[in-house]
Formats: C-alpha cells, structure tokens, sequence
C-alpha cells in the first residue's frame, strides 16, 4: 500500500463485490487535457478496428492504435497487431499514470471516439497476452461519456461519467467478474479519446 499516492487511499472502492475500480477524476488541468487531446487526436496512427460479429468480419467507426514500450504483438478481437513504439506525449501521460496507480505499465490501446454514436460493446480485457489480474489504467480526453460495468452472473450495474483528463483504475478480479462497456449516446456530438495503459506479459 505504501506505493500508493495519498489520492488514492482516499478513493471507495466502485465495485461492490469481485474487482476493484477506482476512479480518480481529472488528474491535469482542463487546459493540460486540451493540449493531449490536441497531440493524440493529430498525430496518433490511427486505423479503424475490426470485429467478428455473427461470424462476419466488421470494419468499426471507432478508431485504435496500439503503442508499447517493445513492439509487442497483441491479439485483439482476433486480429494481430503490433505495436509502435511510445512517443512523446504517451511517455508522458504514461509517467502521470503510474504516479497516480502507484502501478507501472509496457502498452498502451488507444480508441478515438468520432462522437456519441460510436461507442464499445460489452466486454472485459480478460485477452492471454495481459498479465493476468494485472491493473488497467483508462485516461479520458475530450468529450465527456458515461462508462458502464456488468456483473457476468448478478447482472449488477455500476456506471459513472468519464471526464476530460480524468483517470479510472481497474484491478485484480474485475476483468474476471465484470464486463464494462461505453454506451453510444445522442446527446454527444464532440470527439473523445480513450488510452488504457496495459500490463502485457513479455
Ligand atoms: O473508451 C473507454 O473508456 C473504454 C475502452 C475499453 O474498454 C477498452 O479499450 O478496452
Ligand atoms: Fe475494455
């Protein structure tokens, strides 16, 4: 517990049962977030996604990209992709992660959100190449959404808005017992760009 920052002893606990989900609210001044949003949403190499759904392969609105400290392999809803390696402005939002986490992190998904009509199903980050029980780290930038968690078998919900430079933190069983999602929404019309910081099994 000593690794933690004061901010983070103070901060309950999400989840009510099986997972740990801290959400420490913006942790950078509103004009710091503007100057990420700006450089991630420029220069990120952004390509669209891909998903199997009943069976046929998809091409998503939604945006990714996959940065890592060695260009790690990731498989990801069935496809391989390789990451490209930290550039500024990732090195450092990744230093602000782990002061805060007390946690460190070797990879990084990003998702860009065009606005609210794009948005990510259901799902847990539960994929074999993740170190299993390891924390995931979720930085928002840009339009503020709701984010949404799922107990697999109560079928429990928890869900919270994700501000503009705002940090939320999962940990041990969440990705075990809980799925989480980012609802599409028609009420927002602005971008927003997501990065959560993985600890990838070398
Ligand atoms: O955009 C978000 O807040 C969530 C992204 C997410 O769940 C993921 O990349 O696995
Ligand atoms: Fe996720």
């Amino acid at each position: 517990m000593d690794l933690f920052s004061d901010s983070y002893r103070h901060l309950g606990n999400l989840l009510p049962c099986d997972g740990t989900v801290h959400y420490h609210g913006a942790v950078m001044a509103p004009q710091t977030a503007d100057r990420y949003f700006d450089a991630l949403f420029r220069d990120i190499a952004w390509e669209h996604d891909q998903a199997v759904m009943f069976g046929e392969r998809i091409v998503t609105a939604r945006k990714v990209a996959w940065y890592a400290e060695t260009p790690l392999s990731y498989t990801y809803s069935r496809i391989t992709r390789t990451a490209l390696p930290w550039t500024a402005p990732l090195r450092s939002l990744l230093a602000i992660v782990e002061r805060h986490t007390g946690e460190s992190f070797n990879a990084c998904l990003l998702n860009l959100y065009h606005s609210g009509s794009e948005g990510m199903g259901w799902h847990s980050d539960d994929e074999r190449d993740l170190v299993r029980g390891g924390a995931i780290a979720s930085v928002s930038l840009g339009a503020r959404r709701k984010f949404a968690f799922k107990h697999r078998q109560s079928k429990e919900t928890v869900s919270l808005e994700l501000e503009h430079g705002s940090l939320l933190v999962m940990r041990g069983e969440t990705q075990r017992y809980w799925l989480h999602r980012l609802p599409p929404t028609k009420k927002v019309a602005t971008p927003r760009v997501n990065l959560t910081f993985r600890q990838m099994a070398m």
